[in-house]
């Protein structure tokens, strides 16, 4: 999912049109088994987990990695040799390109054509585009955006896929993402990514293109202000208490836990009080609403993947029955939005506070709240669109950067006891404050770089709205781009061990790494005027979470757990979830019952240190002018 969602951030419609032969129609899974993946429709891609419970990394861990390591080379030499034969390349009409080919085929060496053909090349009227072909049948099993991967490390930072008759750019080169992202932005909308978001977010900010985006951009950014966000870190922080009640229940009764799934009720309970002032309780129980966000979230991702756009269909929405499942979802959720909207009208109304820059109300510090008190004249339609986009945007995304952490960390003890160390001696005890947020450097380099390795989403999508050049390539309007952020974040040329998590890349005296001071290559948030408005809030959130889990448990991968393989869903899920074994560190703190929502944000907080360690706000104030 290109998007928060593949969507958000997913991939479109590899659809029939496009991918469609990656993989078969999906299903639905049932509540019950979110957020277990079937083997997803772009496949899987296989990163198996040392089975050995991590309990002796220098034994058992060490020979799988091995194994892992050689079947993984042996698999992209194959690949590789494939792709370099020529095998995926599309015939060029012209007559260069076609006797470069035939020369290939009779053995000459492709450096010396090379050599050869560059001088026909360059006096050729236009530069054309490397092309890939999709009949990708060998490596449908995986992931899509493994193949990308082994397409990018052929034919290079921009090329074209052809998939029948719809062909989309990949683009894996920092120079050409932030020209589009960024320099050209304006030429760039969210095309398919737009289509198919529409059922559930309708005009919010993510499929917003054009004046509906550059108004609502203006009137949400500034409700993430700083006092507000340091006021989440309480949020954050009582939410994760909840969760390590759980835990340490588990951890009592010795039973292993699915991770995955408590880490995306961690966060939808964090969302919904931060963004409307709703307590989902989704950690503790499985109430009709809660049920209704998932099977909207998993018909988003599922369209984002299905051959066919058969909600398109008039009379199929009142014919299915899992159509029918959606839109009872929607209409509760809508009705749910429009009585929370109503209540907070009503409280703006009687409140005598002021509204100003900083605005945060105590006993509903949300970003609803903040919206209807600056006046924000808006459609209740519009106003719903926004709080859903914010809450499916913020949800997904975080649960998967912890989900994929703690798996990281699992093959890592060394980080583990570094990342512990720091914890110990900084936050002790105590619910973590945002001085703690300047201070936890190492946890918050872990998040970095687990965001290196997984970023959510791995691709971002765009349409361009007129002719550009990309590389030198000249380009149509109308052309479907992915740019691959997780080819940028693991290209060979642009990372020393690229596959290596290693927190320690990040200097703890360094910057906090972003687009900007990365010039493009790492783009966890994105970049340009729609860069990431949650960029603070996730930093934060994520750090507070690993920070706590990590104070009061140990986690290993449990005896006897399914590999942990990849999928696409609207993020990078796992198909299996991840199973693990928590074990107590510590005794679980007294902690004074906090009512919530508790705002302790010390306005005389600097934060422009913190903002400095997690993100550089300069886009926001970009996306205003
Ligand atoms: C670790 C968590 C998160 C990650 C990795 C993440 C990542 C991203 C990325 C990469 C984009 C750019 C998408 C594009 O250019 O197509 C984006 C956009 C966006 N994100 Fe996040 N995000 C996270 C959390 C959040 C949270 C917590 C919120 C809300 C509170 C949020 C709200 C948004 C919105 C509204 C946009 C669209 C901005 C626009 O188009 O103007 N995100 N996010």
């Amino acid at each position: 999912m290109a998007a928060h969602f593949p969507l958000l951030h997913a991939p479109p419609s590899l659809s029939a049109k496009t991918l469609h032969f990656y993989r078969s129609k999906p299903t639905t899974p049932s509540f019950s088994s979110y957020p277990k993946r079937r083997k997803g429709l772009y496949g899987l891609s296989t990163i198996i987990c040392s089975s050995s419970n991590g309990r002796d990394p220098n034994s058992v861990d060490s020979g799988v990695k091995s194994v892992e390591k050689l079947l993984e080379e042996k698999r992209r030499t194959e690949l590789s040799a494939r792709i370099t034969s020529g095998e995926f390349t599309v015939e060029q009409s012209g007559f260069p390109s076609g006797a470069k080919k035939s020369l290939l085929k009779l053995g000459v060496p492709s450096e010396i054509l090379e050599f050869l053909f560059s001088w026909v090349d360059a006096h050729e009227d236009c530069p054309k585009i490397p092309e890939a072909k999709g009949a990708i049948s060998s490596i449908r099993s995986e992931a899509f955006f493994i193949p990308l991967y082994e397409l990018f490390l052929t034919y290079g930072g921009v090329f074209r896929l052809n998939f029948g008759p719809k062909s989309f750019l990949i683009v894996s080169d920092p120079t050409i993402a932030k020209h589009i992202l960024r320099e050209n932005s304006k030429a760039y909308s969210k095309g398919i990514l737009a289509e198919i978001l529409e059922f559930v977010m309708g005009t919010g900010l993510i499929p917003a293109d054009g004046e509906v985006w550059r108004i609502r951009r203006r009137t949400i950014v500034p409700a993430l202000h700083q006092k507000y966000v340091a006021a989440m870190i309480s949020l954050f922080g009582q939410a994760t208490d909840r969760l390590c009640k759980k835990l340490d229940a588990a951890a009592s009764d010795g039973e292993d836990v699915e991770m995955e799934s408590l880490f995306s009720r961690l966060t939808l309970d964090i969302i919904g009080k931060a963004v409307f002032n709703y307590d989902f309780d989704s950690l503790t129980n499985d109430t009709g609403i809660v049920e209704a966000v998932y099977t909207v979230l998993r018909e988003a991702e599922d369209r984002s993947v299905s051959p066919i756009p058969f909600w398109e269909i008039p009379i199929w929405k009142d014919i299915s029955p899992r159509q029918k499942r959606v839109s009872a979802a929607l209409k509760l959720i809508n009705d749910i939005l429009d009585d929370l909207i109503a209540i907070c009208k009503r409280m703006v109304d009687e409140e005598e506070l002021q509204f100003h820059e900083e605005y945060v109300n105590e006993q509903d510090p949300s970003i609803l709240h903040f919206l209807l008190a600056s006046g924000d004249d808006v459609s209740s339609k519009q106003l719903r669109d926004d709080l859903m986009t914010m809450l499916i945007a913020g949800h997904e995304t975080s649960a998967a950067v912890l989900t994929w952490t703690f798996y990281l960390l699992s093959k890592e003890p060394s980080v583990v006891s570094k990342l512990q160390e720091e914890v110990d001696s900084i936050l002790g005890d105590r619910f973590p404050t945002i001085e703690d947020m300047k201070k936890l450097k190492y946890a918050t380099r872990v998040i970095n770089e687990s965001l290196r390795l997984y970023p959510q989403p791995p691709v971002l999508i765009r349409r361009s709205l007129e002719n550009d050049v990309l590389g030198g390539y000249p380009i149509k309007r109308g052309e479907d781009i992915f740019i691959s952020v997780w080819n940028l974040h693991r290209s060979p040329k642009l990372w020393d061990d690229v596959e290596k998590f290693k927190p320690e890349r990040w200097p703890l005296d360094g910057p906090n790494p972003n687009e900007t001071n990365q010039n493009f290559s790492y783009l966890p948030f994105g970049g340009g005027p729609r860069k990431c408005v949650g960029d603070m809030f996730a930093s934060y959130e994520t750090v507070v979470a690993l920070a706590m889990l990590v104070r009061r448990f140990d986690f290993q991968i449990a005896l006897g757990a399914p590999p942990v393989e990849m999928t696409t869903g609207a993020t990078i899920h796992t198909t299996e979830g991840l199973k693990m074994t928590v074990t107590r560190r510590i005794k679980p703190p007294i902690v004074p019952t906090l009512e919530m929502p508790t705002l302790n944000a010390d306005a005389s907080v600097n934060l422009s240190e913190g903002d400095a360690l997690l993100g550089q706000k300069g886009e926001v104030s970009s996306a205003h002018s």
